[in-house]
């Protein structure tokens, strides 16, 4: 249910520019039965009634960035209010970073009029207020842009071929500003920096250091 003061899990947040690590991150928790992951719908994003809104709008962001984020922030709030038995909930993004980061990206860049974003922004006010989306530790996935520009390369993702490294350099300087250097907007629970620059190999260690903070109220 949304309503606001309902019973919810321990919820975590994972944030990280595009090619951080969070999947792989996810799927290390994966292995805990007491930890319901859930990953970015990016399945929705690429199939809303048909329409692949994923696409759309890295094909022309000033005409679909309105509708994308839009039903991101819609997708987000199912997330946020998803019911679950499990004690922990850890989440790929959030409802936050779709405001705070790419919503405010997309402002700033006068890709998304202001129009567009007020209402956006009234959507998120009234969530806020009614909806149960609070979060309870957020897990920062703290890159640099090069590094995450090679990975989504070699990822090679059909909608973002032409994602540039300076769209990526705005986007981890928005991250920063949020969860590093916090000047940017509310943080919305305590945050945890893991360097996710770290090869997969070793990224492992840096996992570990952040489960007893992840795994709390789950049976030992
Ligand atoms: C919350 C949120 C996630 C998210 C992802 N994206 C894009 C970045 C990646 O290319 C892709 C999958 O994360 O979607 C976006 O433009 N706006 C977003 N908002």
């Amino acid at each position: 249910s949304v309503t606001k003061n309902g019973p919810r899990p321990f919820t975590v947040i994972v944030e990280g520019n595009i090619g951080s690590g969070k999947t792989t991150f996810l799927n290390h928790f994966n292995q805990y039965e007491d930890v319901c992951v859930l990953a970015e719908p990016i399945e929705m994003w690429r199939n809303c009634q048909g329409h692949n809104l994923l696409g759309l709008m890295y094909q022309d962001i000033k005409k679909w960035s309105f509708t994308f984020q839009s039903y991101v922030q819609l997708t987000m709030l199912q997330h946020h209010t998803k019911q679950t038995s499990c004690p922990v909930k850890l989440m790929e993004r959030s409802i936050y970073s779709a405001r705070y980061c790419f919503v405010e990206k997309m402002k700033q860049d006068g890709l998304l009029p202001e129009a567009s974003a007020a209402v956006i922004e009234k959507h998120f006010d009234w969530i806020q207020d009614y909806a149960n989306v609070d979060v309870d530790l957020v897990v920062y996935l703290r890159t640099t842009p090069e590094v995450v520009y090679d990975r989504m390369m070699e990822r090679n993702r059909q909608e973002e071929k032409a994602v540039s490294l300076d769209y990526l350099k705005a986007l981890h300087q928005i991250h920063e500003d949020w969860l590093y250097h916090k000047t940017l907007f509310k943080v919305p629970a305590p945050v945890i920096v893991l360097d996710a620059d770290l090869d997969k190999s070793l990224i492992r260690e840096e996992y570990l250091k952040c489960e007893p903070h992840i795994l709390v109220s789950t049976k030992a």
